[in-house]
């Protein structure tokens, strides 16, 4: 059977005998190289299976003193080749695909011949599974992250991950490599977390990383290195995988089944039968590939990859101006964000203004704190620290803003307000400077509107937290001209986000799609559904929050204001909801332990036509169907995919469910609304 993949970048294992001091044979070194850059991964396809396959055989025929495989600089391997996955036709080839691999790396793990995983940089999925089937595993301190993010994407680390990690370091952090911290947190494992779990034996310095490897692997060789392992208890295998479900069921409710395959198949682990182990991983790949959530998880995984890093419609890039000093209007919650963003980034001076010296030096306050807390977390040398902190400066008088050439404003979300800051200051920033607003929902042409220079406005629009949150949608006013935006979009990059350009339409993507979901859940609390009910009605979807929860943290008030500029806007669309305007007066919290604080419960108005948790769930996605449908016609994003890209990375929208718009067309709501898909069949399942 041929599994070929046309679009395959075929990792090559190169073979040397290489003579270390104190054996009287050599050792055989593989080294696994696509021959790109680190930009351009190793990863696995048939043909680079193959390839190892005979690397190993031709290894083995020199009778070295052991066998060892490493990377290119920088980059172990990062897995298999995704991009043979949606041309996999059948089961057979399904499971062929699994089998494959498992068969390759056995090689590695039954040999004769001592064999050592030397995981010089970032070793995730297949990569890390092949360094698990070696005898022995040395790390570079410097290796980027390894990890097994599978579940994430909708598959299950079916190489043999699933049975070696748990009979390595335990269940309980295989677990938590297998499940957690893909799937709840997002994680990956520094190499001396790493180490301290038991998935490396040894952790040496990158300089010389491979001598010390070769050296150690000689002292394991010879008898005169003993290796050390976490004992495996097999008692309480059972109970962790327990609670691993209930969290599951908890977080997720049922929504991500690439995770309770994981499960099943780390239970499975349990018997160290590696025969039924690997037969039942190959069954569940090939069930796994044919999933939806796999198709979604491929689709998400697209956008983010490359249509983050080539935003649409962004212009020319040789027309951005440079960017010296940096000016931040408001020392608030975001602006101090903000200030700290961009310092860090640019490392340029930064300077802040606010109404009164004590709000100005608490906004200086707080980028220095965030500074401390990433030194003291090894995320920023005390040099980089000392200099960063020297280049934040804070003043009341905006003069201080003359040499800055990007000036960005986060001060109440009042267009009044808003214009009066731009009308003082476009007398004393230099004529060229860009002017960005970090509005939630303002026009930024309004914004502009009576000013000299309007072309220079545009929108910059950041979610909070400023450092989790990737997304910046960035807003092209009717009058921002192309070097305006080809700064903004230049600027955006240097500050690591995930530009999408959009219109100037009230409340842009996410809060607009956000306010609209919020709305139909208000809805149907205005009508008498018990708050608890239409809280809960999303859950099978697997969302990141419910939808009180994301109420909470964008706070009640905030959400109320944009709910009132979207109201003005699309009356019919966008309800003005009693009760939220009575939880947003109240300023009490909204929940208390994950419940609706009674005291907030008792100033609901409730009506007398309760929905169900089905009804209340149909309403919220026909609402965003119809949303998202109209944003598309009005041209506030050029596409459907920069939609699913802003709600992915800017309100945490699931991987597994694949961007809103696939899913919509998935579950027949975009039809059944609209009268049409997003997109065409198909193009949700191939990453091109
Ligand atoms: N809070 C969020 O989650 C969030 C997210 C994205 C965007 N935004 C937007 O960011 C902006 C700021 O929001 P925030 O939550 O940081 O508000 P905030 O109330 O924490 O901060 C606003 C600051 O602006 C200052 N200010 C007001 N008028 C000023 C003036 N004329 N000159 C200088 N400073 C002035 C205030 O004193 C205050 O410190 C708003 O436009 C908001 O819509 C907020």
């Amino acid at each position: 059977m041929s599994l070929e993949s046309p679009n395959e970048v075929v990792t090559k294992a190169l073979l040397r005998l290489v003579d270390v001091p104190g054996l009287d044979r050599p050792a055989a070194l593989i080294t696994l190289d696509n021959g790109f850059d680190h930009r351009k991964p190793n990863t696995f396809g048939p043909t680079g299976l193959a390839g190892l396959d005979a690397a190993i055989t031709d290894a083995l025929a020199a009778e070295p003193a052991f066998v060892a495989v490493t990377g290119k600089p920088y980059i172990f391997s990062v897995g298999a080749d995704l991009t043979g996955l949606p041309l996999i036709a059948d089961r057979d080839q399904a499971l062929e695909i699994g089998r494959l691999g498992h068969r390759v790396f056995a090689r590695l793990r039954d040999s004769a011949v001592p064999t050592f995983a030397f995981v010089n940089g970032a070793a995730m999925g297949g990569g890390l599974e092949l360094a698990l089937h070696c005898h022995y595993r040395t790390l570079s301190a410097g290796a980027a992250a390894l990890a097994l993010p599978e579940v994430f994407l909708g598959l299950v680390p079916g190489w043999g991950g699933t049975q070696l990690l748990p009979n390595l370091i335990g269940i309980a952090g295989a677990a938590q490599v297998v499940i957690q911290n893909p799937l709840m947190q997002n994680k990956m494992l520094k190499p001396k977390q790493a180490a301290e779990l038991g998935i490396a034996d040894a952790l040496f310095e990158p300089a010389d990383f491979l001598e010390r490897s070769l050296e150690w692997a000689a002292g394991v060789v010879r008898g005169e290195v003993e290796v050390t392992r976490p004992e495996v208890d097999r008692e309480m295998w059972d109970g962790v995988l327990y609670f691993a479900r209930k969290l599951l069921d908890e977080k997720l409710h049922g929504a991500v089944p690439s995770a309770y395959r994981a499960l099943d198949l780390l239970a499975l682990a349990k018997d160290a039968n590696f025969g039924t182990g690997t037969a039942a991983e190959d069954e569940a790949l090939a069930d796994l590939i044919f999933s939806p959530e796999l198709r979604s998880g491929l689709y998400s995984f697209d956008l983010v990859q490359r249509r983050a890093k080539r935003p649409a419609g962004a212009p020319d890039k040789a027309l951005a101006r440079p960017v010296t000093k940096v000016g931040v209007v408001g020392a608030g919650l975001m602006a101090s964000q903000l200030a700290l963003l961009f310092v860090r980034r640019l490392q340029v001076p930064v300077v802040l203004t606010d109404l009164d010296q004590a709000r100005v030096d608490k906004g200086v306050a707080y980028v220095h704190a965030e500074i401390d807390k990433l030194v003291g977390k090894g995320r920023l040398a005390e040099g980089t620290a000392a200099k960063l902190r020297g280049l934040v400066s804070g003043s009341v008088d905006k003069g201080v803003f003359a040499d800055a050439d990007f000036v960005i404003e986060a001060v109440f979300e009042d267009l009044a307000v808003k214009k009066q800051v731009w009308a003082e200051l476009e007398k004393i920033v230099p004529a060229e400077a860009v002017l960005a607003t970090n509005t939630s929902s303002l026009s930024v042409t309004a914004m502009a509107a009576d000013l000299e220079h309007p072309e220079r406005v545009v929108g910059f629009h950041f979610f909070n937290p400023v450092a989790v949150l990737p997304l910046l949608e960035i807003v092209r006013g009717e009058r921002t001209d192309e070097a305006t935006l080809a700064t903004a979009f230049a600027v955006g990059k240097e500050l690591r986000k995930s530009c999408v350009l959009v219109a100037d339409a009230p409340a842009f993507v996410v809060n607009r799609l956000l306010t609209r979901f919020l709305g139909e859940i208000f809805a149907a609390v205005d009508a008498g559904t018990p708050p608890e009910v239409a809280d809960t009605a999303l859950d099978p979807l697997g969302l990141p929050m419910r939808p009180l929860a994301l109420l909470q943290l964008v706070g009640p008030a905030v959400a109320y204001h944009v709910g009132g500029t979207l109201h003005a806007a699309f009356p019919d669309r966008f309800g003005v909801s009693e009760n939220l305007r009575l939880i947003a007066e109240s300023g009490q919290p909204l929940l208390v332990d994950d419940q609706v604080n009674p005291e907030v419960a008792k100033l609901l108005a409730v009506g007398d036509t309760p929905l169900t948790a089905e009804q209340v769930r149909q309403r919220a996605l026909d609402a965003l169907a119809e949303e998202a449908r109209l944003m598309l016609d009005e041209g506030v994003v050029a596409e459907p995919q920069d939609i699913d890209l802003c709600m992915i990375l800017g309100a945490g929208w699931p991987f597994h469910l694949g961007g809103i718009t696939p899913y919509l067309d998935r579950t027949g709501t975009s039809e059944r609304v609209t009268g049409r898909r997003f997109l065409p069949p198909g193009i949700a399942t191939l990453p091109a």
